[in-house]
């Protein structure tokens, strides 16, 4: 398997860099008859783009997708589709001064040590926008996973140390920000400014909620649901930590509360997020994840040159603020991706 491919049975392939022609990626795997169509993808894929808020990038990329194959007349035909996504707005000449000096918190350093050539118009493949192809082979497997009454949510709970309130999680995904309590909003944003105010950038926390999952899915050994979802989710840039139900307040907790009490009528509580022995136990499946402060900041830091000279750098470009909430519909995907894996593999098991 090509380390640009996600998943087994319903396997993602992306390629493009942040400032070639375009980026895509192609499903292998989904079953004929799913409803698809530009639309349904572009729907999720304007969630991820950028240019939409305080936070974001100035970059201004339409981010408007092309199905090149796989789909005909509405429905996938169970052959591979493919999609491409052009890039509109490189303006690769704002990008000189990263070329001989590596950005701290990125991955410039890692990517020179390992490769030895490396595209500096940005991130390239190391970029954020790498995740526009995360997010259209997600959309895919939401439309797989629509048929089977799964549905997966991604909101944020922190941006920077101010935590939201969850009412209703369920209903969070159309609301500004991905916030599942619009009240914070204004503080988010008051924060937003802020700190871009300082030169400096901000991180947080996103909840992921994935809802009608049957129980079965995942192995009881490597293949483990849990170390699946932390896999694809950690394989997100910037991200940093990932928990599953009540996660690292489990540490604290005796088995006495941290334990789910079973019923006749179902768990009385979910400190599982939703899977035991690795495995979903048809409870919502709650993951958490840390997104670290975007890297690329205007203030002077300390660094070297590819020659390994003492320099600073203030990086210059369009940046976001925090890769929050654009990161959401990207962490969506990624579980999105996963289940339909397992999924697919529950059912050729059955
Ligand atoms: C949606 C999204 C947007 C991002 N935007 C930026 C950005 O504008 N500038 C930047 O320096 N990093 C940005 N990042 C983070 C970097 O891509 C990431 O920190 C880098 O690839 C290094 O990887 P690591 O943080 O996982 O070690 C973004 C990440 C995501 C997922
Ligand atoms: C363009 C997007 O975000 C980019 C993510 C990113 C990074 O380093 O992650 C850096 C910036 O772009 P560039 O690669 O040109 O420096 C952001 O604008 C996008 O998400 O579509």
């Amino acid at each position: 398997m090509s380390a640009n491919t996600f998943g087994t049975l319903f396997r993602l392939t992306t390629y493009g860099e942040s400032h070639g022609p375009g980026l895509g990626g192609v499903i292998d795997g989904c079953p004929p008859g799913v409803e698809l169509s530009e639309e349904i993808i572009q729907r999720e894929l304007d969630r991820r783009k950028p240019g939409q808020g305080s936070a974001s990038t100035a970059r201004k990329e339409s981010d408007t997708v092309r199905i090149l194959s796989g789909v005909f007349e509405g429905r996938s035909t169970g052959t591979p589709i493919a999609f491409h996504i052009a890039n509109e707005d490189q303006r690769s000449r704002d990008y000189s001064t990263i070329s001989e000096v590596y950005r701290p918190g990125h991955a410039d350093f890692t990517f020179d040590a390992k490769f030895g050539v490396r595209d500096y118009r940005g991130g390239g493949r190391s970029s954020g926008r790498e995740t526009v192809s995360r997010v259209a082979g997600g959309a895919v497997a939401q439309a797989l996973l629509a048929r089977a009454g799964i549905a997966v949510t991604a909101y944020t709970l922190e941006l920077g140390s101010v935590r939201a309130q969850i009412a209703d999680p369920q209903g969070a995904q159309d609301r500004p920000f991905f916030a599942p309590d619009p009240d914070i909003v204004p503080r988010w944003e008051e924060l937003v400014r802020e700190t871009k105010g300082r030169g400096d950038t901000l991180g947080g926390i996103v909840e992921i909620v994935a809802t009608g999952v049957p129980a079965g899915l995942g192995e009881p050994v490597f293949d483990k649901l849990d170390a699946r979802l932390a896999y694809a989710l950690m394989g997100v840039g910037a991200v940093k930590g990932v928990e599953i139900g009540s996660g690292f307040a489990a540490a604290q907790a005796n088995g006495s509360t941290n334990n789910d009490p079973i019923t006749p009528q179902g768990f009385a509580s979910n400190n599982a997020g939703g899977i035991l022995g690795g495995i979903s136990s048809g409870q919502t499946i709650v993951a958490r994840v840390a997104v670290k402060p975007i890297p690329s900041i205007s203030r002077e830091q300390q660094t070297i040159t590819r020659s390994g000279e003492a320099t600073t750098i203030t990086v210059g470009g369009r940046h976001d603020i925090a890769a929050i909430p654009r990161i959401n519909p990207v962490l969506k995907a990624m579980t999105l991706l996963t289940l339909a894996d397992f999924w697919l593999l529950q059912k050729r098991n059955a």
